[in-house]
């Protein structure tokens, strides 16, 4: 469903993806790994069209993301849950999850009030704390409220960029948690990770990227595999 080929992007005059392939299929969870650098969340940023590649094919069910706005490429049903998080300060944890509803302006305020309910009964703690100020939520809590305003946008696949950076191993185990609930859903999901052996327990396939280059694929329950994968990155 996701496909980029040869994709080439650049910051200026600096060549950060020099040539990446790679391509996630339905129910697949793929982890995008590599040492700090190589391009992982340029990578996520080039499919959801934040940069824009000089070279190559991004392409989403068929489609070109390659001259895509941002804004078209979210509403295709590429959701984006970034590394930094982004909670918005000065809006209720509810507002926040607002914002995400607005990302598909087709909806029915029905279908938004359904949808928000559905993703609230997914993540309690955000309902106990949805009058809170997203800011003043634990680091944890921040993640859970970043991956929920993206998933009240419904989307039909998701980019989830170093989601336990940062975080106490007790509460890295819970957003482990909740992506392994999102792929017994059969949401696709390409995820950067640095956590590289937790990541493959949950992972279907994984890419490993060099200076913007993928130097090793694999099937993450392969030993063989995973055992190149160590050479590859010191894990
Ligand atoms: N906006 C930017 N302008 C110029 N160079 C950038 C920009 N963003 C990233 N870079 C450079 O591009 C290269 C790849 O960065 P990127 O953030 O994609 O790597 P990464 O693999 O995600 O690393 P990390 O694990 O540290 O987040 C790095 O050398 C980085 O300094």
């Amino acid at each position: 469903m996701l496909e980029l080929r040869d994709v080439n992007t650049h910051y200026g005059l600096s060549h950060v993806l020099q040539g990446v392939s790679l391509s996630v299929e339905p129910g697949e969870v793929v982890l995008l790994c590599g040492r700090n650098g190589v391009g992982k969340t340029t990578t996520i940023k080039t499919i959801a069209g934040w940069v824009k590649p000089s070279a190559g094919v991004v392409q989403f069910n068929g489609a070109s993301l390659n001259e895509m706005e941002s804004d078209r490429i979210c509403r295709l049903g590429i959701g984006l849950v970034p590394e930094d998080r982004r909670v918005f300060p000065g809006l209720t944890v509810e507002e926040n999850l607002q914002l995400g509803v607005l990302q598909c302006p087709r909806r029915s305020r029905a279908e938004s009030r359904q949808i928000l309910s559905q993703v609230y009964d997914q993540f309690p703690r955000l309902r106990e704390r949805r009058l809170q100020m997203g800011t003043s939520l634990s680091g944890g809590e921040q993640q859970m409220l970043a991956i929920a305003r993206v998933l009240v946008g419904a989307p039909k696949l998701l980019l989830i960029d170093e989601p336990t950076e940062g975080l106490a191993p007790i509460i890295v185990e819970e957003i482990f948690a909740i992506i392994e609930r999102l792929k017994s859903e059969g949401m696709p999901i390409l995820l950067v990770e640095q956590n590289v052996h937790r990541a493959l327990t949950v992972a279907t396939r994984f890419y490993a990227l060099e200076r913007g280059q993928v130097v090793l694929q694999g099937n993450a329950k392969s030993t063989d595999d995973r055992e190149a994968l160590n050479k590859v990155i010191a894990v």
